[in-house]
């Protein structure tokens, strides 16, 4: 049984840092001298200064952010019985180290999104956001520079079935990838747009209570993957970032509502995309700190809501977060009150005149969805959109500049040929919306189930499209003859599952 584990080693992250990495790239090192001049003008002391750089070059552990409406059972299934509530990243307690034996990224609960992958440093943003208490419940929420989804699939569980997410990524070919993720999460309570971050700010002005602004940067932590060169510390890359980022940030700062929060992050550790940043966001946009209290452990030497982990302390590849918030300046008051009393009150946009769906599509949505798009398009319901040979249902109670044409949202179905097909995405959403009643459902067992995922067929006297689940956990789309059903999970979500260590000592 996968989901057994009792017995199981858990694995420190320390001794899992020295681990051998997964990809094949080589970690670029630098010297004590030259990680000096990067972080300047913090100090550090010269052998603190030889451990960071050491530490520069070590590819750390990724560690498994699980997801929250699965946390109780995931820890129980994957903790040794004497420790059920292990803290392993202490800046995030919704983080757990992947146990010894564990094959994280090939195992079934992977598929069935039980965790994402992702270094220790990146739950940073997250926490500074406090994506893991109930703090953005409720609220509209950007995430800026979303791709590919690392942070936007911790924030769009964070704002529970209430809120809303805009998960922005101005670089198209980086937009799928951050689709399937979000799909991953199982919530429907978001859009994707790829905008550049002035053109959004024009179409939404003042709209965000929260907005995430994970800058692209030098990504000096990269370094520790082989994911950047030595160029990373370069004077010249460093001022062309921070260029880039202030303009972000100005952006951001129109999208924002007053009294709303930014939270910013980057990758890298130079203090002129970090630090200097939060000044010039202090002096020029007149924005205010707003300490996290329970990252006080972390802040920075140079600002009081700016936060670092370090590659040498913290087990991690390292990762700078900061937190404020826009101040309600007089004669705004007003406005800003009806915002905290209703902060989707402010809903821009223009409504288009909507298309019906092709008939085709209709009765495939109405078939396995058990909703009919052209009697549920109406006010309070769920807001189906047909884009070519893509239909995308967007959840009820979604802000109206949804429906405006730069918008991706959640696929429900789409067509090859001339055949439509319900989407994958569409078999992982949970919802409280009336979508996926109507689909049956058919339960695998480990050995089924990995079968499936590697691209076989599943046993099943039923006949048409069914949910394929493990463990009550869908993991994609089957469509059966009444005596077996023919795998539809796309290529990418496709993969062969590894025995793990504790499998083995089941079996
Ligand atoms: C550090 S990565 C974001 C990682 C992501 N937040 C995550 O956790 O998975 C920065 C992202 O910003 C995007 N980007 C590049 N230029 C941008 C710009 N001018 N405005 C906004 N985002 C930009 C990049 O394509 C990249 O996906």
């Amino acid at each position: 049984m996968s989901r057994s584990r009792k017995g199981s080693k858990k694995a420190s992250r320390k001794s899992s840092a020295s681990s051998k990495p997964s990809a094949n790239r080589k970690p670029v090192e630098l010297d004590a001298e030259q990680v000096s001049a990067a972080i300047a003008p913090i100090e550090l002391p010269k052998d603190e200064q030889e451990r960071l750089a050491a530490a520069m070059s070590q590819r750390h552990a990724n560690v498994m952010r699980v997801r929250r409406d699965r946390t109780d059972a995931f820890r129980f299934s994957h903790s040794d019985a004497d420790s059920l509530n292990p803290i392993d990243v202490p800046w995030y307690p919704l983080a757990l180290a992947i146990p010894d034996g564990f094959h994280a990224s090939r195992s079934i609960d992977f598929a069935a999104g039980d965790f994402y992958l992702q270094d220790a440093g990146s739950l940073l943003a997250l926490a500074a956001a406090e994506a893991h208490t109930d703090s953005l419940s409720g609220q509209l929420v950007c995430d800026l520079c979303a791709a590919p989804g690392g942070k936007a699939t911790g924030l769009l569980e964070a704002i529970g079935d209430d809120g809303f997410l805009l998960a922005n990524e101005p670089i198209r070919s980086r937009v799928a990838p951050l689709a399937y993720n979000l799909s991953r999460t199982g919530s429907d309570r978001y859009a994707i747009s790829s905008e550049d971050p002035d053109a959004l700010a024009e179409k939404l002005p003042g709209v965000f209570d929260t907005i995430l602004i994970d800058a692209p940067c030098s990504g000096q932590a990269l370094l520790s993957r082989g994911r950047q060169s030595k160029g990373a510390v370069n004077e010249s890359m460093v001022a062309t970032n921070a260029a880039r980022q202030q303009r972000i940030l100005a952006a951001a700062h129109k999208l924002l509502r007053p009294g709303g929060t930014i939270v910013y992050s980057t990758c890298t550790f130079a203090v002129a995309e970090n630090e200097d940043q939060i000044d010039w966001m202090i002096r020029e946009l007149e924005m205010q700190p707003f300490p996290v209290s329970t990252l006080s452990d972390y802040q920075s030497p140079l600002a009081d809501c700016g936060y670092r982990v370090w590659p040498h302390r913290d087990e991690c590849a390292g990762a700078f977060a900061a937190r404020l918030t826009k101040p309600i300046v007089v004669g705004e008051s007003e406005e800003a009150a009806e915002f905290s009393e209703d902060p989707w009150l402010l809903r821009r946009g223009v409504l288009r005149s909507e298309q019906p769906l092709d008939s085709d599509c209709d009765e495939l949505i109405q078939s396995v969805l058990g909703v009919s798009p052209s009697e549920a398009d109406t006010e309070g319901s769920v807001f189906f959109r047909q884009r070519d040979w893509i239909a995308e249902a967007f959840c009820k109670g979604a802000p109206e500049w949804v429906k405006q044409d730069w918008t991706i949202g959640p696929e429900v179905a789409h067509r090859t040929g001339q055949t439509w097909k319900p989407s994958h995405a569409c078999a992982l959403r949970h919802t409280s919306d009336p979508l996926t009643v109507n689909a049956a459902r058919i339960e695998l067992d480990d050995t089924e189930a990995a079968t499936f995922l590697a691209g076989g067929t599943v046993p099943t006297d039923l006949r048409g499209w069914l949910i394929v689940q493990h463990q009550n956990r869908p993991l994609g789309w089957g469509k059966a003859d009444g005596r077996i059903g023919k795998n539809h999970l796309p290529t990418h979500a496709r993969m062969q599952v590894a025995k793990n260590v504790t499998q083995e000592q089941s079996t």
